[in-house]
């Protein structure tokens, strides 16, 4: 593995030259090429980072830029593309280790579905978009272990984008089209190219348009395809024995068009135009020695650049591997063992949540649990406490809203215990939390729960308001600082690539109690603390407590434990909440999160060699937009200014607590 003097492997290797009579490049400059949704320099690759001069006659003078961004300036691009093996791909959200599930087309199926298994970067390059579904649903076919797993590999076309001047690099429809019904030998097409490859291969000369149609036919990887310049058919239909001994059947859900095919061992009968290989299915075009996988977690070879050994390739995945721990939840069990596991308080092999519910299941109501009076409700202790989903609607919003009254309303359950608390601080408890998700949707778990955080205030006004503040820094977190993206970015004012994963826990909504009239509780009070009271000396409340639900995100990090790049990653999340003029407001290692990654391996495959961080806490976080709303025009420049000294001074904080030297990084 190469490291420069620092011992760093996630650095720029390249200088680009510039064309002597190139522009002078301005730090706001036009050239924006492919960038993630936080605006960030962004590539898929270490190698695709490049120092590029400023000014064309000062060659020392450089800036660090990334690959696309040479594109859109133009300059000698065609003649340095070649350094690079694979082609330029736009930046992806990495999709975590799936633990939610829906029953198999459900209207709100998501696409992929719910339990696709994220396909690595290895199939970026790829006209389809290949996963498996996880085999432990009860609603696709259990794995047959006596099978190799790639039968039940799942293959989608990437879509057509909608819009028709979008470029798109070869897809598939249904063959709706009558008059193309036939290749003219009596075989229908099954598919037909999309209308952006079609008109791709139309411009293509008749040699790049086979090889275009070879590739993408290989993409496919399935036998016995027969592809021309008009669409794809398959010779072996895939028969599949069912356990029952019966004929399975491929399932085709066209209204949105998905090919849900698996792959067959078919005997290829080629008849025209290009068939699939014979063998097994090979790799897309990257070359392991030029780049990595690019999922921004990858392990670098001895040239510095990824190397491609963290691809989980689809038919090395286990299916079958276990999904929360080794202590297992996804093997089917006996009803006594069944029977023997039924504490819905107990979160032993529950998976961990880490996906997002989408909208239309986030719980509006929320059954809280409380044997131990956690919440400090007054209820008999076997009674749940009702609790209902609340929304700020405003960054300085003085009120929240209740979610939007639905004619069903989505209800959840939580078991809250003592016993499996997460953490303590000096304002409130959190605690790993079985969540019990409003049907139909469920998880791969015995139980069908997941476990989130849950974090409670103690009973001081005080610390209602901070968690009342952290459910509103929350609300204005944008979707991509809970994300990862495959990739790199670079985050000034640090010039190495960082992993574009996730800044903060994924946030499931913030609850309040609801009183006997069914309207939530909300009392002025407690979105701002008595006048009186200062944080050290909060005046005891006897309100039961707002619950916030989170992504549980493992432990506080000991940055003398981690390599100078981990040093680097853990700083670069600081710096891109900055970004988006907030301050988290007690930047303490503490507050820094690290668990085992990658978080798309099932969680017996991860490790602390590939770690996932998050930044927690964000009970004193400040933002520009909360602290200009309703501002004066006359006051603004001096809360401008105060917050940028406040973003300053926790940026000092944080080089501090993370060991990042002053300068040179
Ligand atoms: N999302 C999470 N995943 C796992 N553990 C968490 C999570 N959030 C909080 N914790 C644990 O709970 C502890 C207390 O949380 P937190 O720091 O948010 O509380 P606080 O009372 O607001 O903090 P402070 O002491 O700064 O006032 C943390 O130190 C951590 O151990």
């Amino acid at each position: 593995m190469f490291r420069d003097s620092e011992g760093r492997v996630r650095f720029t290797r390249y200088t680009v030259k510039r064309d002597p009579n190139g522009v002078v490049i301005q730090r706001s400059n036009p050239y924006r090429g492919l960038r993630t949704p936080n605006g960030l320099i962004w590539a898929h690759y270490l190698n695709e980072f490049v120092y590029i001069p400023r000014v064309p006659s000062v060659p020392n003078y450089v800036t660090t830029w990334s690959r696309s961004m040479v594109k859109a300036l133009g300059e000698n691009y065609d003649e340095i593309e070649g350094m690079w093996e694979a082609p330029l791909v736009p930046p992806r959200v990495i999709r975590p280790w799936p633990v939610l599930k829906l029953p198999v087309g459900h209207p709100a199926q998501p696409d992929p579905p719910l339990g696709a298994v994220e396909e690595g970067c290895k199939w970026e390059h790829s006209d389809f978009m290949c996963y498996h579904i996880r085999a432990d649903s009860a609603d696709v076919p259990e794995c047959d272990p006596d099978k190799s797993v790639s039968m039940y590999t799942q293959r989608v076309p990437r879509r057509c984008p909608a819009d028709a001047s979008q470029e798109c690099s070869g897809r598939v429809i249904f063959n709706e089209d009558a008059d193309l019904a036939n290749n003219g030998q009596d075989m229908r097409y099954d598919f037909l190219w999309c209308k952006h490859f079609k008109s791709r291969l139309d411009a293509e000369d008749i040699e790049d348009r086979y090889r275009t149609i070879a590739r993408a036919v290989t993409e496919m990887t399935m036998e016995g395809i027969i592809a021309d310049e008009n669409g794809v058919q398959f010779t072996s239909k895939p028969q599949f024995t069912a356990q029952d001994g019966r004929p399975s059947t491929m399932t085709v859900d066209k209204d949105v068009y998905k090919i849900r095919e698996r792959s067959w061992s078919g005997t290829s009968t080629p008849r025209s135009g290009i068939s699939t290989p014979s063998s097994a299915f090979s790799s897309p075009r990257l070359d392991p020695t030029t780049s990595g996988d690019g999922d921004g977690d990858a392990d670098v070879q001895k040239d510095g650049t990824a190397a491609s050994e963290d691809t989980m390739s689809i038919d090395a995945l286990d299916l079958n591997a276990d999904a929360s721990s080794s202590t297992g939840t996804d093997q089917m069990v006996t009803p006594k063992e069944a029977l023997l596991n039924t504490d819905p308080f107990s979160t032993d092999g529950l998976p961990k949540l880490e996906e997002f519910i989408s909208d239309g299941f986030l719980p509006d109501v929320l059954l809280v649990h409380d044997p131990d009076h956690t919440t400090r409700h007054k209820q008999a202790a076997s009674e749940p406490v009702k609790y209902k989903r609340v929304i700020y609607q405003l960054p300085n919003a003085a009120n929240v809203e209740a979610a939007e009254a639905k004619t069903e309303a989505n209800v959840a359950h939580l078991h809250l215990r003592k016993t499996n608390r997460l953490g303590t601080g000096h304002h409130s408890e959190v605690y790993s939390a079985p969540l019990t998700l409003p049907p139909p949707l469920s998880a791969h778990s015995r139980s069908g729960q997941v476990t989130v955080a849950a974090k409670l205030a103690f009973p001081r006004c005080t610390a209602h308001t901070l968690l009342h503040n952290e459910a509103r820094t929350y609300a204005q977190f944008p979707k991509h600082m809970q994300e990862h993206y495959c990739g790199y970015n670079v985050v000034p004012p640090c010039r190495f690539p960082v992993p574009v994963g996730p800044v903060v826990p994924k946030y499931f909504g913030f609850y309040l109690p609801v009183g006997e009239d069914g309207n939530v509780i909300w009392r002025d009070e407690e979105g701002a603390k008595h006048s009186e009271c200062s944080e050290e000396n909060g005046c005891k409340v006897r309100w039961l407590s707002p619950i916030l639900l989170m992504e549980q995100c493992g432990e506080p990090v000991e940055p003398a434990k981690f390599t100078v790049d981990q040093r680097t990653e853990c700083f670069s999340l600081v710096l891109r909440l900055h970004e988006l003029h907030i301050t988290q407001g007690s930047f303490y290692v503490r507050n820094i999160m690290i668990q085992p990654g990658p978080l798309r391996f099932p969680p017996a495959r991860r490790s602390f060699s590939r770690p996932s961080f998050r930044i927690i806490d964000f009970g004193r976080a400040r933002s520009l937009d909360q602290l200009l709303a309703g501002k004066e025009e006359t006051g603004r420049a001096g809360v401008i200014s105060e917050l940028q000294r406040a973003l300053w001074d926790e940026e000092k904080q944080a080089r501090d607590e993370l060991l990042i030297e002053e300068c040179g990084f």
